[in-house]
């Protein structure tokens, strides 16, 4: 396992979701790791796997290409090896969010996404209306040589301070509490690749 690298990053991700209510950090994973993520969702993708999103939740969810053009597949544990390595990091990252914050976390659902050229997810929460359970948003990178110039940054509007884009680069994660932070996915010239993931309460 070369999985090490995110453990000390853990008390400053603490430190800003609790300062800020929202955390970037560009070397979450090693790059070896990242890479087989980001081929696995290729794979996942050129087997027809990844499935156009909804926008809302069970019954509600409707697909609106208006609203967000990304595809997805969910993620299981035991389905690869890549994928189990990171949801165990996700795993010690949401007992350490409980530990320092005491927020009573008790899952983490996560799917790979796939934006193609152009596709967009406009501004919003990720926290529904219909469903009060989602309360940390983790999004995990998976692009190599990504450049301002694709587009496709994540702008954050936190309440208090400037808008702040960040870029898919791979290897970057950014956290925030879902029911704070309005944010959306801007268009990109290229395929634009992540795993995407929410921290829950029951
Ligand atoms: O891919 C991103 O940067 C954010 C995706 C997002 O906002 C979502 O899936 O709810
Ligand atoms: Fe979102």
């Amino acid at each position: 396992m070369h999985t090490h690298n995110y453990r000390h990053l853990l008390p400053q991700i603490i430190d800003d979701l609790a300062t800020q209510g929202w955390s970037q950090q560009d070397n979450f994973l090693p790059e070896p790791l990242t890479h087989e993520l980001a081929q696995e969702c290729r794979a996942r993708a050129d087997s027809g796997a990844l499935t156009p999103a909804g926008v809302g939740r069970s019954q509600a969810v409707a697909v609106r290409e208006g609203i967000r053009g990304d595809r997805i597949q969910w993620l299981e544990a035991g389905q690869s090896s890549a994928c189990d390595q990171y949801l165990a990091a996700m795993d010690e990252l949401r007992q350490a969010l409980n530990q320092a914050l005491y927020l009573g976390l008790e899952d983490y659902e996560s799917h790979f996404a796939l934006y193609p050229p152009g596709a967009f997810y406009k501004k919003h929460l990720d926290r529904f209306r219909d469903d009060d359970h989602r309360c940390v948003s983790a999004v995990y990178y998976l692009n190599s040589d990504w450049h301002s110039e694709h587009g496709g940054a994540l702008r954050l509007y936190p309440h208090d301070a400037a808008e702040r884009d960040v870029l898919p680069h791979a290897c970057s994660l950014v956290l925030f509490m879902s029911a704070e932070l309005p944010h959306e996915v801007l268009p990109a010239t290229r395929e634009r690749l992540s795993l995407a993931g929410w921290f829950r309460r029951r």
